[in-house]
């Protein structure tokens, strides 16, 4: 077995989760060189010696085999990956930003350079996801993927659910167990798992989509009449993401959805995060696990790095099958609930309506709407307005 030298940058949550791990795990032979992190003055559980703020330190160094990539600022650990691939070393990485928004040029800089480039932890964090798309489901029968792509939002709405504690208090917590991005918004938009449905989006079908071309709402407005709603009815909210393929075009979306209390997804509870596959003759399938997390997280940067020890590289099968086959669509249609305060959202948005309640507490109405009318409408930023999916 090799003994894979390694330069670490970033010692926050999961820097310091992937350390625990590695300290405790007999089952690969590798070496922390150096950690490059931001400021030198922070106390650090381990020897200053470790440390350096001199990204060339790590990046220059001949030493140092593998670069780890953990910091929460994407353009820099882009320019950090890039530097790194270019030097002919691999990159592990966990930075879904970095990856969604550039992933052209990673796959680039990957054939190029002739190494490789590995990142299971940047969706659903320790469930292995990427290589079982790139592996076990290397053929045309996967035909749709969903599920609850972010630790942060499913804590924050495991806990509204239950009752007792605002959205702020609940946030503060997710952000202290270090589940939440370094910008909560990220979380809280859905734009954070939006970034991982585009990864996965790639090695489920080999369609690069960018952020921008996925339709993204969060949780920020849900708020007590939309839990007493979800109550009422026996229903959880999930905040789902979900692509499938449908006549060779795909319908991709991140929104939050009521699901009834049985459904599996509502069983996903916490930081847990959980992908349901379909397939043409496996049918239904599960994947759950921690979705954010130091030793979760660390415990998939790990399974990286263990992977390169064998020379393992994503091959992007599907990417060179479907190239240019697939692409996105706007016109399919989602049920949906509008709770609104103020003014009625414009009815003729709508293919039908098929409820509508007003009362001094708040207004919703259920109608079925096309998904290109509600990306491009305005009024569903109105701060009043809140949006979930319902199922029929
Ligand atoms: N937290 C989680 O559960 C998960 C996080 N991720 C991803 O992992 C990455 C790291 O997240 P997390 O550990 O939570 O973030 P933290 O904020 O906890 O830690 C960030 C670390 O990056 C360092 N850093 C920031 N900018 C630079 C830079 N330019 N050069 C060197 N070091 C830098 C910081 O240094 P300093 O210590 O000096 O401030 C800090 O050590 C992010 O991309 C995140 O999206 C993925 C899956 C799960
Ligand atoms: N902020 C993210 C961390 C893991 O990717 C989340 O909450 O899921």
């Amino acid at each position: 077995m090799k003994n894979l030298k390694l330069g670490i940058f970033g010692f926050g949550c999961v820097g310091q989760g992937l350390y625990h791990v590695l300290q405790q795990s007999n089952a690969i032979n590798s070496e922390i060189v150096k950690i490059c992190i931001k400021d030198l003055n922070k106390p650090r559980p381990l020897d200053k010696s470790y440390f350096t703020n001199q990204k060339d330190d790590l990046l220059q160094n001949d030493d140092i085999d593998v670069i780890v990539e953990l910091i929460d600022d994407a353009e820099a650990a882009f320019s950090i990956v890039s530097t790194a691939m270019n030097n002919g070393k691999s990159v592990v990485s966990a930075n879904k930003k970095m990856i969604a928004e550039h992933m052209e040029e990673l796959l680039a800089l990957q054939e190029k350079n002739k190494v490789s480039f590995l990142y299971e932890a940047s969706c659903c964090a320790s469930i292995p996801i990427i290589r079982n798309l790139e592996e076990y489901y290397d053929n045309d029968l996967l035909t749709s993927l969903e599920g609850i792509f972010n630790g942060s939002t499913n804590f924050i709405l495991t806990k509204l659910l239950t009752g007792g504690q605002t959205f702020d208090e609940v946030l503060k917590e997710a952000q202290n167990l270090g589940f939440a991005e370094s910008d909560p918004t990220l979380d809280v938009e859905g734009i954070d798992p939006k970034y991982k449905l585009c990864i996965l989006l790639f090695h489920a079908f080999g369609l690069i989509a960018k952020p921008d071309d996925i339709f993204n709402y969060g949780i920020s407005k849900i708020n007590t009449f939309d839990i007493n709603y979800a109550q009422r009815h026996n229903y959880s909210i999930k905040l789902i993401s979900k692509c499938r393929i449908v006549d060779e075009k795909i319908e991709a979306y991140c929104l939050p959805t009521f699901l009834p209390n049985d459904a599996v997804l509502s069983q996903t509870n916490n930081e847990y995060n959980a992908v349901i596959l379909e397939t043409a003759f496996a049918e239904s399938q599960l994947l759950y696990g921690k979705g954010a997390g130091d030793k979760p997280t660390g415990s998939a940067v790990l399974s990286d790095i263990s992977a390169l020890n064998h020379d393992y590289k994503y091959e992007y099968k599907k990417n060179a099958r479907n190239h240019g086959k697939l692409a996105l669509c706007e016109d399919f249609k989602l049920r949906l609930y509008v709770r609104y305060n103020d003014s009625t959202p414009p009815l003729e948005d709508f293919e039908s309506i098929e409820e509508k309640y007003a009362s001094k507490q708040g207004n919703f109405l259920v109608g079925t709407i096309q998904l290109k009318h509600l990306k491009h409408s305005n009024w569903i930023n109105e701060a009043s307005i809140s949006l979930i999916v319902l199922n029929n």
